[in-house]
């Protein structure tokens, strides 16, 4: 059984990132600038954007972290979304999701600048990923593509079996282990809440890739010996540790990391993928934004 290591994976590629900042200073360039947006006082979401504004740092980009209050309106996080797609010093952002009840999300995503969303979130860039064509990848289904590429996981001809529908792993996780080429050319079943007979589907698996938040949702009995695990799950569990919290992912890791060959850790698998991913990303607007205004 081999442990798919996302925080080392992690520090490597923001490594490799910084290395590429290092040459843009050397050649007097502006470095890439990512925003980030949080609306409201969510614990989980300010910790996530700290660790994103913390890994800017940490590889040389500039970073901005842009907080409105929890009764934001939508026209009010409209306008500030205005001000980032025109703000030419800007080279991607994200809008930490979820947003307050009051906002509609879809409007949201959907008056980002295609250029400038670096989560992959904007309509475009998801039509784009699912023919093919290059644009910016989610990062979490980002981050766990690199993983399989760096550890060499055979996807080719695999029975890929995804939990959870989601518009942000699920569903574009499912689009992308089923395209041509590595890693790709699986065969994708996308199991969701309406899912007959669950256990049935997963034991048949070669991959599967669990996007749910139930801890210990997956069990040793629903995985066939050898089966690659991704685990997707980030849950806060309450505890009497001095955070008040640890956080457990869907599977039961103990008992299902003895039948798997591969399998990813919580913490310390997919979510620090996805912090490197979210940076390379914005490494890639920098590049476009350059070639087009400079
Ligand atoms: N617009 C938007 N883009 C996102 O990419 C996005 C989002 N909204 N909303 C929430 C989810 C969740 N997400 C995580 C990022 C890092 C960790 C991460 O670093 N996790 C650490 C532990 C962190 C902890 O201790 O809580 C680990 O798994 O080892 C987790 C989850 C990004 N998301």
């Amino acid at each position: 059984m081999t442990i798919l290591d996302g925080r080392k994976t992690s520090k490597d590629i923001k490594d490799e990132i910084k290395a590429e900042v290092d040459k843009m200073k050397a050649n007097g360039e502006k470095v890439p600038h990512l925003a980030a947006v949080i609306v409201g006082n969510d614990g989980a979401s300010l910790t996530y954007v700290g660790s994103k504004v913390r890994a800017c740092e940490r590889v040389g980009f500039q970073s901005t972290m842009v907080r409105l209050s929890s009764t934001t309106s939508e026209i009010e996080l409209l306008d500030k979304i205005e001000e980032l797609n025109n703000n030419n010093d800007i080279d991607g952002f994200i809008i930490q999701l979820p947003l307050p009840r009051q906002i509609n999300t879809q409007k949201v995503l959907m008056a980002v600048d295609p250029n400038k969303d670096v989560d992959g979130f904007h309509p475009t860039n998801f039509g784009k990923m699912a023919l093919d064509m290059s644009t910016f990848i989610p990062a979490t289904p980002f981050g766990i593509l690199e993983l399989l590429e760096r550890y060499n996981v055979e996807t080719d001809g695999k029975h890929t079996v995804i939990i959870g529908r989601s518009h942000i792993v699920g569903r574009p996780m499912s689009i992308l282990m089923g395209r041509k080429g590595f890693p790709g050319n699986s065969t994708v079943t996308l199991t969701h809440s309406h899912t007959k007979n669950i256990t049935q589907i997963t034991s048949q698996a070669d991959i599967i890739i669990s996007a749910l938040g139930i801890p210990n949702f997956l069990k040793a009995e629903m995985v066939k010996d050898d089966a690659v695990i991704i685990d997707v799950g980030i849950t806060r569990v309450p505890d009497d540790s001095e955070k008040g919290y640890h956080i457990t992912g869907d599977v039961d890791f103990e008992n299902v990391s003895k039948k798997a060959s591969f399998i990813t850790p919580v913490p310390g698998g997919v979510g620090p993928m996805t912090i490197a991913m979210l940076l390379k990303n914005t490494l890639l607007a920098r590049e476009q934004h350059r070639k087009l205004r400079g």
